[in-house]
């Protein structure tokens, strides 16, 4: 069964629709990510999937409308992960990891013990334990962007929405998030739909790209087809080169424009 269908989506604010006629088809634990410059459309879309943008046409997840599921139905199904999402200063970070099991809770119950040893558990995973008891206006850059992704981890959803998950982390800590992620669904099955920057990072981590350029599908498929030099020059305005790495997928290598004239 596919995880998540579109059919022509569009997707939008106020009337103006910023994606259009997206269809693409993500089966029970694939990965897709959405690429594209700058203001493409990728978070639009994203948070359309998530419901939390209007659009039209089909967003289907597990067969049904996603405006047709109730808001914490939703939450135990699909996890979303903002790119700038709100931090209340003064919470600590197993407080806010904590929130991402509020779907699982009755009307007025508290967080159990069972709670408290799946955030223990995703804070380890994601080298956040020793900062368990921070507040979050003390974290850095790259602290913040992981405890972000450890509530949305916690919240134990079957599909997993991620928008940026590498921006501002190191190399080192990008590449063990996208491995955490991986693993994830390739032992529970876990669908994911990421925006990413980092092309090469994308490459490997994903089954399919969806290339977006000015709110339109430029280019659909596995990373092999879409990665080429031509469609880097013309949606991303930049020249590269695309090398193949040892285990068989593109790597996409940045090269300087030959000098005008
Ligand atoms: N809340 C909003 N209201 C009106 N327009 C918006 C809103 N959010 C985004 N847009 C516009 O929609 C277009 C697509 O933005 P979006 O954030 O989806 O692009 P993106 O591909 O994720 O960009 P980036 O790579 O820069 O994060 C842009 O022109 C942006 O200005």
């Amino acid at each position: 069964m596919s995880a998540l269908r579109l059919r022509a989506v569009d997707a939008g604010y106020a009337g103006r629709p910023v994606v259009r006629g997206v269809t693409a088809e993500v089966p029970d634990g694939g990965w897709l990510a959405i690429v594209g410059p700058n203001g493409a459309g990728k978070s639009t879309l994203l948070k359309a999937i998530a419901g939390l943008v209007h659009h039209q046409g089909e967003i289907l997840l597990h067969d049904r409308p996603v405006t047709s599921t109730g808001r914490r139905e939703l939450a135990r199904t699909l996890g979303f992960s903002p790119q700038s999402p709100a931090m209340p200063d003064g919470l600590t970070v197993t407080d806010y990891v904590l929130l991402g099991r509020t779907p699982h809770l009755g009307a007025l119950a508290r967080e159990g013990a069972q709670d408290l040893s799946i955030v223990d558990e995703v804070l380890a995973r994601l080298d956040l334990a020793d900062l368990a008891g921070r507040r979050l206006h003390t974290l850095s850059g790259g602290e913040r962007q992981r405890t972000v992704l450890a509530r949305v981890l916690a919240q134990q959803t079957g599909v997993l929405l991620l928008d940026e998950p590498t921006t501002g982390l190191d190399i080192g800590h990008a590449q063990a998030l996208l491995e955490l992620v991986d693993r994830l669904r390739r032992a529970d099955g876990t669908t994911v739909v990421t925006t990413l920057h980092d092309l090469s990072f994308a490459a490997q981590y994903a089954d399919r790209l969806l290339l977006l350029d000015g709110g339109d599908v430029a280019a659909e498929g596995p990373p092999a087809e879409v990665l080429t030099a031509e469609r880097i020059r013309r949606h991303y305005a930049a020249e590269a080169e695309i090398l193949t790495s040892a285990d068989g997928h593109p790597v996409v290598v940045p090269v300087r424009p030959a000098p005008p004239g």
